[in-house]
């Protein structure tokens, strides 16, 4: 099966919120864990135990386990096995992008069933040219894995270029989902080939989010969105939403019982803003 219609079978059944794994050094503290490897892999093993059975999708940041070095890395791994072993998909948040040849070998660590990071999905950076992702696009489709490029990011800053209007009086953020709708055509029940759209924004043109693919949205919760911005920012593709919470899940642990009710107070508000 494609990775959209994996996606789209795991939020009908588990409802559509994702929960990322950001072991911030401050909530190391706040578990009473060590800002260290050995912390680093109580707090992830517990986030899997906790909600790899229950939620669509668990989306590690990458850069909270690259800090300690290979030790870290082998935590991710251990952890992306565990998490898609017990039903999550697995995005994995890494934001790469570069030339085509460099971006063929980013692909292979994170879409080649061979690696030991091998995710459902992997967050890409188009910032490089839309076709520079190519080799990450093909691998993707090959493996039936799924990729979210950076199209409207939920920081400020991501306006001044996003925003800004190329030569066909397309923003460059508008050419990234033509692009992206381009690559989804025909694709049923959903593409598998999504944007980042922040749910922190405003004056988000519904029509260009219509790409047949998903929309993965951080901003909910420490950012200050909330779960009642995804119809008001995604209008008619807020089905196609997988809205991400990290630190406002987090926060909750290290108790197990109450990350999970955390976890399904955000799913029951999506489901309440966003009805079947
Ligand atoms: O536009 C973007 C793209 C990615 N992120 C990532 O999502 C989480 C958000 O964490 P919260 O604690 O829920 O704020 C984090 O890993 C970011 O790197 C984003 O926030 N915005």
């Amino acid at each position: 099966m494609t990775f959209g219609a994996r996606l789209r079978q795991a939020m009908d059944d588990r409802g559509q919120l994702c929960v990322g794994i950001d072991p911030h050094a401050a909530l190391l503290s706040a578990w009473g864990l060590g800002d260290d490897a050995a912390g680093l892999e109580r707090f992830s093993r517990t986030v899997v135990e906790a909600l790899a059975d229950r939620v669509a999708v668990l989306k590690p940041q990458a850069a909270f386990f690259e800090r300690f070095g290979s030790r870290g890395v082998a935590v991710l791994e251990q952890s992306v096995a565990e998490a898609r072993a017990a039903g999550a998909l697995v995005v994995m948040d890494a934001k790469r992008g570069d030339i085509g040849s460099t971006m063929a070998a980013y692909s292979e660590a994170f879409l080649a069933e061979s690696s030991p990071l091998f995710s459902d999905a992997l967050t890409v950076s188009p910032y490089l040219g839309f076709g520079s992702l190519q080799p990450a696009v093909d691998l993707a489709r090959k493996n039936g894995c799924g990729l979210f490029a950076l199209a409207l990011t939920s920081n400020p800053e991501g306006a001044s270029v996003q925003r800004a209007v190329g030569a066909q009086g397309r923003t460059v953020a508008q050419s990234i989902l033509d692009q992206l709708a381009a690559e989804n055509a025909g694709a049923q029940p959903l593409g598998s080939f999504g944007a980042v759209v922040g749910a922190t924004l405003s004056d988000v043109d519904e029509a260009d989010l219509m790409i047949n693919g998903p929309l993965l949205a951080p901003g909910v919760g420490a950012q200050g969105a909330t779960m009642a911005d995804i119809p008001r920012v995604f209008g008619a593709a807020a089905r196609n939403v997988v809205p991400s919470v990290s630190r406002d899940v987090l926060k909750h642990g290290p108790s197990v019982q109450a990350l999970r009710d955390a976890a399904e107070r955000f799913v029951e508000e999506i489901r309440a803003a966003v009805p079947a």
